[in-house]
């Protein structure tokens, strides 16, 4: 896509298929074989992430196998996107703490890996925070499978560290989420992980400001960092009032029954006689509560929670709305966006801050890193960080705004950042240089 132009939302390409490794316990082939002996839930315990060894704790998820879940909840949110709500399968009765998954809330951005047990293959969701209290989680909405709506009451208390929440998009002949899509409530599946993304936290130090660009189910992610900045989550070890960082969300969906949560959308009046009365009005829909999706209920309650700090725009393919360079330029000039123009310039070397050592990183995993930020104050009040621009989404997306991520030696780099971030940087020098751009 060319980078000037505005950007379709419909890129619904995805992600790598990622095939199991199975340990050498099984010989596998032929595949169909296999997939008829892992349907029992025996043998699906021998499977091990190749070269790692299992977590042998107590904890209910690990990197190296997958642990059982049972779905307890299912809402069909537009014609093609679900949340899918599931529990750890071995919690008889009340919540069960993992230090895994709150140490992934803590971090910020994570996924996990669920698995097709028939075809081997396993691909990422990333977990919703989580909701508020009830009555907000109460399910709505029509079965996919054609009866009625699948919930389970008193499941959503929010808190719960073995209770995870996912909206899965079904794709057009996509394997994994069509078979999700099926499952229903009382089914189990199978999951790994956590796998932690970037640090948003330390990535942003004492910046303010999060740009978020999120195409489709991207919007994932972007929720993800608003509850590590905003919430006031004592572990999150984030300043609350007036220090808190705006997170900014830039939706783009191909349908405007995607937009979930929007309050308002702009619509085409008809031109009337002698072309009067043309152009466009807004239209509130309605708001009964009862009949919005807790997703949308989950955003339009973040909005209310964190006011101007939680701020979320909508893109519809089928409205001709695209995020375009002007929308980027009206954010990188907004008043609270300049006033923070008190940021130290990165080092050029320094791990989290510097642009040049976010494109040769090897993964996105900040989990792992030890090294320490090297800039410097230059003078007294100076703050240190870096304003983020977060790209996540399908991978046309990410290429469309920040440039394709790069393969190089089985690593997935960040590489350049090119598209219409990359030419706006290159067209408007010096004035996204505190800017960190993020392909998630
Ligand atoms: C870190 C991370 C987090 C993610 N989080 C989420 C999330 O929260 N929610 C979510 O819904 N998704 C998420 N994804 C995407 C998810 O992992 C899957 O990629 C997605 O569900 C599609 O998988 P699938 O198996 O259904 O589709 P695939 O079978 O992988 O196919 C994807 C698309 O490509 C098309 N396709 C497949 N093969 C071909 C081919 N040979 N030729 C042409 N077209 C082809 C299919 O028709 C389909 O449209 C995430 C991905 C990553 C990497």
């Amino acid at each position: 896509m060319h980078a000037t132009s505005a950007v379709s939302n419909t890129m619904e390409t995805h992600f790598q298929p990622q095939p199991l490794q199975p340990t050498g316990q099984i010989s596998i082939s032929p595949r169909w074989a296999l997939a008829a002996l892992l349907f029992s839930g025996a043998a699906l315990a021998t499977f091990r992430l190749a070269g790692s060894a299992a977590d042998d704790d107590d904890d209910i998820i690990n990197k190296a196998s997958f642990s059982a879940f049972t779905i307890t909840s299912k809402e069909q949110v537009s014609p093609t996107a679900f949340i899918l709500s599931i529990r750890v399968s071995k919690a008889a009765g009340g919540p069960v703490d993992s230090q895994r998954i709150g140490q992934a809330w803590a971090h910020g951005l994570w996924s996990v890996e669920i698995k097709q047990p028939q075809l081997q293959i396993a691909r990422h969701y990333t977990p919703l925070p989580p909701p508020p209290p009830p009555p907000f989680t109460k399910s709505v909405g029509g079965d996919p499978n054609g009866g009625k709506a699948q919930a389970e009451a008193g499941s959503g208390s929010g808190c719960r560290d073995d209770e995870l929440r996912f909206l899965i998009r079904k794709m057009d002949g996509g394997e994994m989420s069509n078979y999700l899509s099926k499952l229903r409530v009382g089914d189990q599946v199978w999951l790994r992980g956590p796998h932690l993304g970037f640090d948003v936290g330390r990535r942003l130090g004492e910046a303010r400001d999060v740009v978020f660009l999120a195409g489709g189910t991207g919007i994932a992610p972007a929720l993800q960092a608003a509850h590590r900045l905003l919430d006031s989550r004592p572990s999150t070890g984030v300043a609350v009032g007036d220090e808190k960082p705006t997170v900014s969300i830039m939706w783009a969906n191909r349908r405007a029954v995607d937009a979930l949560g929007r309050e308002q959308r702009q619509i085409p009046v008809r031109k009337g006689w002698f072309g009067l009365g043309g152009g466009a009005k807004t239209e509130t829909p309605q708001r009964d509560e009862g009949n919005q999706s807790s997703f949308a209920r989950q955003i339009l309650s973040m909005k209310k929670q964190h006011g101007k700090h939680f701020d979320i725009s909508y893109f519809v393919d089928e409205e001709k709305s695209f995020i375009s360079a002007k929308d980027l330029v009206a954010i990188l000039s907004r008043p609270q966006t300049t006033a923070s123009s008190g940021l130290a310039s990165p080092a050029k070397s320094c791990p989290w801050h510097s642009a040049t050592s976010v494109a040769r990183l090897p993964n996105d995993n900040d989990a792992e890193r030890v090294s320490d930020c090297s800039c410097k104050r230059t003078a007294p009040g100076d703050r240190l960080g870096a304003e983020l621009f977060c790209v996540s989404g399908p991978d046309g997306f990410i290429e469309a705004y920040a440039g394709p991520k790069r393969w190089q030696e089985g690593n997935e780099m960040q590489g350049a950042v090119q598209g219409l971030l990359g030419s706006m940087k290159k067209s408007r020098p010096g004035e996204m240089d505190d800017w960190l751009v993020l392909k998630l």
